[in-house]
């Protein structure tokens, strides 16, 4: 199985802080792979560093063997790479259909000529985006909500509105900041099952989560980080075992 994502020796300082510091890994294409580690670790730094929300100060990103580094965030995400965000990253004034259908026409971009003239063609290709919103609408549980503002819309809705526009934009790679943060147990496993499936579609997930029992069950491959830096990658049986992982975990059950 091939590698879709290639990281080597990435280093980002803020200041005098090293957040990432000489970080290499590899996220196998089709898989689960998790980014795990105590708060402050450098995750979501990771991550805004992949998705070119921050630029490196060393390394390489290699993604499906294009080089990231330097990239705008928005050609990176034309590339196949989309993401969510701690904070769903929502237009709240918009309704949740016309949310994921921003995706869906982000992804198409019908022609703006026939767009502003409402051409035959215009309605035609309006359906089908509808349609196709739809899709993504049931998946994660909200077509019956498609026509209300998603504003107001309690946290579980919201992050999956969050990943139903994330997986309009038909991404090879979803980045999962956090996904299941904030969701009740049952929400989490209807989370889950939306999720996991998402391999078989040739989706490759990399899932940042505090809850790690979630990430543990879902997961094939997990990474490791302490201030900045790799301290085990392996499944997650091995990872469990792994006395560094627990000294770092105990470490910030005791601060
Ligand atoms: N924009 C920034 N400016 C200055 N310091 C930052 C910035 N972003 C992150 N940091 C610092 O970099 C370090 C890594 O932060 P990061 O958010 O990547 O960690 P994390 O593992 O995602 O943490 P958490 O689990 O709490 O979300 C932390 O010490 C943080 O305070």
């Amino acid at each position: 199985m091939s590698f879709i994502l290639e990281v080597k020796n990435l280093t980002k300082r803020f200041g005098a802080l090293k957040a990432v510091n000489g970080l290499s890994f590899r996220v196998r294409q089709g898989t689960i792979s998790a980014l795990i580690g105590p708060n402050g670790s450098g995750k979501s730094t990771t991550f805004n560093l992949i998705t070119g929300h921050l630029k490196p100060d060393s390394g390489t990103i290699l993604f499906e063997g294009h080089h990231l580094e330097g990239l705008p965030a928005e050609e990176i995400a034309r590339l196949g790479i989309a993401r969510t965000f701690q904070t769903p990253q929502i237009f709240t004034h918009l309704t949740v259909l016309e949310n994921v259908l921003l995706s869906v026409y982000q992804r198409k971009r019908p022609g703006l000529l026939s767009s502003l003239l409402r051409l035959p063609n215009f309605f035609k290709k309006e359906k089908e985006a509808q349609e196709e919103a739809f899709v993504y609408l049931e998946r994660f549980f909200l077509a019956d909500e498609a026509h209300r503002p998603a504003e107001g819309l309690p946290l579980g809705k919201l992050r999956h509105l969050e990943l139903a526009r994330a997986l309009a934009l038909k991404p090879k790679l979803l980045l999962l900041d956090e996904a299941a943060s904030g969701l009740d147990p049952r929400e989490k496993i209807d989370l889950a099952e939306a999720l996991t499936s998402l391999p078989q579609e040739g989706i490759t997930l990399f899932w940042v989560e505090h809850d790690l029992n979630l990430l543990m069950e879902v997961a094939e491959e997990v990474i490791v980080l302490d201030q900045g830096e790799k301290i085990a990658e392996g499944p997650p049986r091995e990872i469990q075992r792994n006395p560094r992982v627990i000294q770092v975990y105990l470490g910030e059950e005791h601060a």
